[in-house]
């Protein structure tokens, strides 16, 4: 696997792209802005979505039929975004192409995971995700990091793994495609309820307990829609919701911050250019807990939130008058 396509040129797609550089193989990368294509192409870095960071020049172009020929691509377009870029880039994808889905989220309108959008729409290729605790950020200044890559085939993911991966950018090989792309859709949620929680300066038990209360319900979900509780325990679930719940460098972190603090949702959201993806998550995440009939209290509480149903206030209350129970998942 030496040509590797990264689709969106993001926080996240730029530090994908520059670590299969490092490890490598020949990248090429599909921007959706074309300032933004320029700049990386040109050795400027990505100044509109990673800031500040050094990086070596990468062939990028706004044309999705430059992915054509990639051996493997990696999609790090949002995902209420995917669906639209999937359907324009199909024609380009031969049969058996390997797709690795990094984007963390779930399409609102249909409750569609990542792999179910692909299937739907680029049905010729192969599905894998990439989750864990990985802030682009990081990854692009080559810090220590460890993800989660699920694919089904142990073969495939091996050279997955070997095509992208190096000392400071770790995978480590599951099955299961589901647990991986819903422990890094609900912890954004989550995070988003850990950042309401600073905000309104509850303190570091509360913290905790919403982190520990936060992997209960994840769990529940991933096992209802047919993902193992052993994956929620790895990288992508627990491991993803502590590095998210724990920094406001989290774009989710920090809009739940401002939220506890008394901004409006609005007004944080529009004075940023990246994406913030557990507030589309949200609503879907509900819906499909009601569908499973899993019990999720503190993403219920911020979709109640988010959706003007309850105050802060309110929800805190709502969440602290549930009824005593058993401790377990
Ligand atoms: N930034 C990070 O540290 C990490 C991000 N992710 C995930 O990667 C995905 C992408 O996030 P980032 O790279 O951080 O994005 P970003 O917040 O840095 O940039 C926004 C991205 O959205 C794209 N976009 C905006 N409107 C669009 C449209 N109408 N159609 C298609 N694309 C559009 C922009 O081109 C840009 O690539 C998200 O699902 C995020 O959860 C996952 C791990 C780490
Ligand atoms: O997924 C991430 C780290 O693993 C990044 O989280 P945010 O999107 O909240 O910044």
């Amino acid at each position: 696997m030496q040509t590797i396509g990264v689709l969106g040129a993001g926080a996240w797609g730029t530090a994908l792209a520059f670590t299969a550089l490092e490890a490598g193989r020949s990248v090429r990368i599909w921007a959706r802005e074309a300032d933004v294509a320029g700049s990386l192409s040109r050795g400027d870095g990505n100044p509109a979505f990673l800031p500040g960071i050094d990086l070596p020049a990468m062939p990028a172009s706004t044309d999705l039929s430059d992915m054509k020929g990639a051996d493997a691509l990696l999609s790090v377009v949002p995902a209420q975004f995917a669906r639209g870029v999937f359907t324009e880039l199909a024609p380009h994808i031969a049969d058996g192409t390997p797709i690795l889905l990094c984007s963390k989220g779930i399409e609102q309108s249909t409750l569609s995971l990542m792999t179910d959008v692909l299937a739907q729409t680029i049905p010729q290729a192969v599905p894998a995700v990439l989750s864990g605790p990985s802030f682009a950020a990081d990854v692009a200044r080559g810090l220590p990091t460890a993800v989660t890559l699920a694919c089904r085939d142990r073969a495939l993911g091996d050279r997955l793994m070997a095509a992208i991966g190096r000392p400071t950018f770790r995978p480590y090989w599951s099955r299961d495609l589901i647990g991986a792309e819903v422990g890094g859709a609900v912890k954004n949620v989550l995070a988003i309820a850990c950042g309401i929680v600073e905000g309104l300066q509850l303190g570091k038990s509360a913290h905790a307990a919403l982190i520990s209360r936060g992997f209960a319900e994840m769990t529940r979900l991933a096992v209802a829609m047919g993902g193992e509780a052993q994956t929620m325990a790895g990288l992508c679930g627990l491991g993803d919701l502590v590095l998210t719940c724990s920094s406001v460098q989290s774009r989710n972190m920090s809009f739940g911050k401002a939220l506890g603090e008394g901004q409006s949702a609005e007004s944080i959201l529009a004075a940023r250019n990246s994406v913030t993806e557990g507030v589309a998550t949200a609503p879907a995440l509900i819906e499909l807990a009601r569908k499973h009939e899993v019990q999720m209290p503190i993403c219920q509480a911020v979709d109640d939130i988010l959706a003007g149903r309850s105050s802060l206030d309110d929800a805190m209350t709502a969440l602290l008058s549930r009824p005593f129970t058993q401790e377990g998942l």
